[in-house]
C-alpha cells in the first residue's frame, strides 16, 4: 500500500527490505542487503556507489527486470514483485521507460519506427503525430526517416529517450545513460531527462560514475556492499567525487577518477 508524503506527493517507486543474493561458485554473493529506497513522484534520483555494490541489481529490481529473493517492490500503486512473468511485461511495458549505455535501437528501423516500437509491442499503432512530437521533443523532429547508424551517438540516445517517453510512463530508468557519450552529449542527454522530471513530472532513476552528472540530479543516493550508505539532495559534483573517493570508488574500480568533470 503506498502511503503519500506529508507535502502531498506520492511515492512513484518504494524498494522496502529488498535483498538480492547471486550464486554463482561456492560463496552466495549479496548484490543487495536489504536495500529500503523510496522515489517520489516527479524527483530525479542518481544512484552511486564504487564497482560491484549494487547499483545496476537495485536499477534492475526497481524495474521488474530482476526479482528480489526477499522485500518488495512497488511501483505507483503495483506490488511488482509478486506479478506473474506476462503480467510483469505488460506493466512494464506500460509504465516504465528505459534508458541504456548502449542505446539498444533496432538497426533496421528507422528513428520513428524504433521510438514507436513501445507501443506496437503494446498492441497499439503509433500515431505520426504522437512520434513527431516526442521526436520534436528531443530535438529530432527532421530525422524520422534516417536509421541509428547514420546518427551520432548523442543522437541515438536521444532517440531511445524519445522510445522511452513515448508511453508516457510512469518512471524512466537509466543505466548508465551518458557512459557512452562525450561530454557535450552528455550534458544534452541529462537535461533533457531534467526536462521530463521537472516539465512533464515524471519520476527518474539513473545508475552512473559521473559525479558531475549524478550533481544534475535532484539527489544522490551511494550504495556500497548492497547498502544504501548515503543519501544527499542538491550536492555538488565536488561533494559527490568526494564521497565517492571515501568509498573507496576510484581506487576500487577499473574507470579510477574517471567521470569527475566529465560533463
Ligand atoms: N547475474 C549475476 N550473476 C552473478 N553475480 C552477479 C550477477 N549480477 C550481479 N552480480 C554480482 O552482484 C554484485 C553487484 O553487481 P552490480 O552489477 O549490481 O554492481 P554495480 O554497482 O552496478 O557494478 P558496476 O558499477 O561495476 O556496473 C557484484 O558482486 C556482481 O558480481
Amino acid at each position: 500500500m503506498n502511503t503519500t508524503f506529508s507535502d502531498g506527493s506520492l511515492p512513484a517507486v518504494r524498494l522496502s527490505g529488498v535483498r538480492r543474493t547471486f550464486v554463482t561458485g561456492r560463496r552466495p554473493v549479496v548484490a543487495l542487503d536489504s536495500v529500503t529506497v523510496t522515489f517520489r513522484t516527479g524527483t530525479f534520483t542518481a544512484v552511486m556507489g564504487p564497482s560491484g555494490s549494487g547499483k545496476s541489481t537495485l536499477l534492475q529490481c526497481a524495474a521488474g527486470l530482476d526479482r528480489p529473493d526477499s522485500g518488495s517492490v512497488v511501483l505507483g500503486n503495483q506490488e511488482i514483485t509478486g506479478l506473474r512473468e506476462k503480467q510483469l511485461t505488460r506493466f512494464r511495458r506500460e509504465n516504465i521507460g528505459f534508458v541504456f549505455q548502449a542505446f539498444n535501437l533496432l538497426p533496421a528501423l528507422t528513428v520513428a519506427d524504433n521510438v514507436g516500437l513501445p507501443l506496437r509491442l503494446a498492441g497499439a499503432k503509433p500515431g505520426r503525430d504522437r512520434i513527431d512530437q516526442v521526436l520534436a521533443r528531443v530535438g529530432l523532429a527532421d530525422r524520422r526517416g534516417q536509421r541509428p547508424a547514420e546518427l551520432s551517438g548523442g543522437q541515438q540516445q536521444r532517440v531511445a529517450i524519445a522510445r522511452a517517453l513515448i508511453t508516457e510512463p510512469t518512471v524512466i530508468f537509466g543505466d548508465e545513460p551518458t557512459g557512452s557519450l562525450d561530454t557535450r552529449s552528455a550534458r544534452e542527454i541529462l537535461l533533457l531527462l531534467r526536462e521530463a522530471v521537472h516539465e512533464a513530472g515524471r519520476t527518474t532513476v539513473i545508475v552512473t560514475h559521473d559525479p558531475v552528472a549524478a550533481s544534475m540530479a535532484d539527489r544522490t543516493v551511494f550504495l556500497a556492499d548492497g547498502r544504501i550508505v548515503d543519501d544527499m539532495k542538491g550536492a555538488s559534483a565536488d561533494t559527490i567525487a568526494e564521497r565517492m573517493t571515501h568509498l573507496g570508488a576510484w581506487s576500487a574500480s577499473p574507470r579510477a577518477g574517471e567521470g569527475v568533470g566529465r560533463c
